[in-house]
């Protein structure tokens, strides 16, 4: 279980100085989709500079122009980037295919996907699935990601949406490959000390899912 860092609403000289800050303890950079439409590509290739050896995701949000937008990202240094699980699957599979070309990573997020968009989305087994609660459902409908979405063990899979300590601990079941994790981190009063918790939680938890299995 990879911890992946969402860098949202904020510079990107802000967003560098977080990452910095909690470096120690993160698997991979989201460069946020706030940070991509405030600031243009630009923040995607200030966050590779910064971190060369860091993976680096672009939360793209793509759902249509799918060649263009995943060219942008990787030639900017993304090593992944996401694209709308409700877009079609026209973009889907362009996306996939650009990834391909540049030996790169699709994270698709099934952001208000229904059951049946998902069954049409999970053969293309090279990608990431991202189970995730929007920031506008958290905020107005005060839930959260719970973890508690079900996926087949051998797809790649992500969750996203309010995660914090507490519902890491309560995670049921197998775990997700990454976990998303922004708020808890970046608007903690000490992001190094939160990603430190964040991250001893979830060693933890790989060591009780390594006892059960
Ligand atoms: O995609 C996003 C917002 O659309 C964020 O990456 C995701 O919500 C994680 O951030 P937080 O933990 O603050 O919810």
């Amino acid at each position: 279980m990879k911890i992946q860092l969402a860098l949202d609403r904020l510079s990107i000289e802000e967003a560098i100085k977080i990452a910095g800050q909690a470096e120690k303890f993160i698997d991979i950079f989201e460069v946020g989709t706030s940070l991509i439409k405030e600031y243009g590509i630009v923040s995607i290739s200030r966050l590779k500079e910064a971190f060369p050896d860091k993976l680096i995701l672009a939360d793209m949000k793509t759902m249509d122009n799918a060649i263009y937008e995943f060219q942008l990202c990787f030639e900017a240094g993304a090593d992944m980037a996401t694209v709308m699980g409700v877009s079609p699957l026209q973009t889907i599979e362009t996306c996939l295919e650009a990834a391909a070309e540049h030996q790169k990573k699709t994270m698709i997020d099934l952001l208000n996907t229904s059951e049946e968009q998902r069954t049409a989305l999970f053969p293309y087994t090279e990608a990431i699935f991202c189970d995730h609660v929007s920031k506008d459902v958290q905020e107005k409908s005060g839930l959260h990601n719970t973890a508690s979405a079900t996926f087949d063990p051998s797809l790649q899979w992500a969750i996203a949406g309010g995660i914090t300590g507490e519902s890491i601990q309560t995670m049921a079941g197998p775990l997700p490959d990454i976990v998303v994790i922004g708020s808890a981190i970046t608007k903690a009063p000490q992001p190094e000390k939160a990603a430190e918790a964040l991250s001893e939680i979830i060693e933890r938890k790989k060591a009780e899912s390594h006892g059960s299995a």
